[in-house]
């Protein structure tokens, strides 16, 4: 810990442990918008499609000859992935093709975190204050807050990666409390438009709490984990940023950040739940549109259960008919992520464009499920190069 906080105060940064957080990161000087508080390489990270090992790209891929589970796109990201594959290759390669199939990212994350620890222990891989096996161990687990289901997976998850391995000195209840750091401390690297590429484990970073109105933001170049500053955030404020995609309504941010995060989040805008401002907004981004066309108000339900009445005009929607209009959305979406509509784009365009105009029917016209449903519209025009007429 100490060799940590001086690395961290050449970055002007500082750890403390606060009682209902745990251990929080904090400035010790002035950050301006867009300055980086802080960069990270993964400690370990891995692909969650078919992309390089070594820089997540998926051109001119091959995969490795021995093992045949992991991919690079050429020599140079093979030989600097090369100390730590060599071991992984090798466990790999004894397991039989069925074997090898159910060997998923989360597996290979934590074949490569014991292989690390084991060529730092040896000093092939060197080990600094920021990147070491001692940084992983600090980590929150929350086993004991774990539902009994997720621990079951994670002991057959263990079993899978004690079988690769083949480590007499590890133990399954070792890997299983890992798997739980997992959960609530890896990050997915994603692309500068967002698209996920893959998961790392990066232990300094994983310092930083949450707040549904962070101060900072975690961006990603390539696999290096960088945190910047949102806001000018003086000295000996804590660096927060957000765990969850934040523009849900409070219910819905706080039942992610309880069941991946376990914990109960009480930031400003979490503590106006309830309050008007707050009822409002949801029922704007996850509530119903007025029956009015032309009315923008948004529609709570009535005293009685039965329907919806909309607090700007008054008018009421019938529960029934918002049901019928639920139910096609429901099985529009689920034709939508059958393999026949995924394979054709121009399919899954249509039974998009579909559901987006029931949803206009149904939803309030800034809803969440309405905007990434154009999101999806727009994304499939664009890899499908289509040309795409102006949207009044
Ligand atoms: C990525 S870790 C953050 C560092 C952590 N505080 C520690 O001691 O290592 C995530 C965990 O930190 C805690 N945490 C993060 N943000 C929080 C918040 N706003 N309020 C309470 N606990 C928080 C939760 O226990 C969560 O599972």
């Amino acid at each position: 810990m100490e060799e940590l906080q001086q690395a961290l105060k050449n970055c002007n940064l500082t750890v403390s442990t606060i009682s209902e957080k745990g251990r929080s990161l904090f400035t010790t000087r002035d950050f301006h918008p867009g300055d980086v508080i802080i960069s990270q390489e993964p400690y370990v990270c891995v692909p969650t499609q078919k992309r390089c090992d070594g820089c997540f790209s998926t051109t001119n891929l091959s995969k490795c000859s021995r093992c045949q589970v992991v991919w690079y796109c050429g020599t140079p990201c093979q030989k600097s992935e090369w100390k730590l594959h060599r071991l992984e290759c090798q466990a790999l390669s004894r397991l039989d093709s069925n074997k090898r199939k159910s060997v998923t990212p989360s597996i290979r994350l934590m074949l490569k975190l014991y292989l690390r620890r084991k060529l730092q222990d040896q000093k092939i891989i060197p080990s600094t204050a920021m990147d070491n096996y001692k940084l992983v161990e600090a980590l929150v687990a929350h086993m004991s807050d774990i539902k009994e289901e997720q621990l079951v997976l994670y002991a057959q998850m263990a079993n899978l990666v004690h079988l690769i391995l083949q480590w007499p000195e590890i133990n399954i209840k070792e890997i299983a409390n890992f798997f739980s750091k997992f959960a609530c401390n890896a990050h997915t690297v994603c692309d500068s438009e967002l698209r996920p590429l893959g998961t790392g484990l990066y232990p300094v970073v994983s310092i930083i709490n949450h707040s549904c109105l962070p101060n900072s933001v975690l961006v990603f170049d390539g696999r290096e984990a960088s945190v910047r500053a949102l806001q000018h955030i003086p000295k000996g404020t804590e660096v927060l940023i957000s765990y969850i995609e934040t523009a849900g309504s409070t219910v819905t941010r706080q039942k992610a950040l309880r069941e991946q995060y376990l914990f109960q989040c009480v930031c400003p805008l979490c503590s106006k739940v309830g309050q008007y401002e707050d009822v409002r907004e949801n029922a704007i981004l996850e509530g119903y549109r007025c029956k009015n066309e032309t009315c923008d108000g948004f529609l709570l339900r009535t005293t009685d259960g039965k329907a919806f009445q909309c607090q700007e005009c008054g008018l009421v929607r019938d529960k029934e008919e918002i049901k019928q209009i639920a139910t096609e959305i429901k099985f529009l979406l689920e034709e939508a992520s059958k393999p026949s509509s995924n394979g054709n784009s121009h399919e899954a365009i249509s039974i998009h464009k579909m559901i987006e105009k029931l949803q206009t029917k149904l939803y309030h016209p800034f809803s969440i499920n309405l905007m990434q449903t154009r999101e999806t519209i727009l994304k499939a025009h664009a890899s499908n190069e289509v040309y795409i007429p102006f949207i009044q």
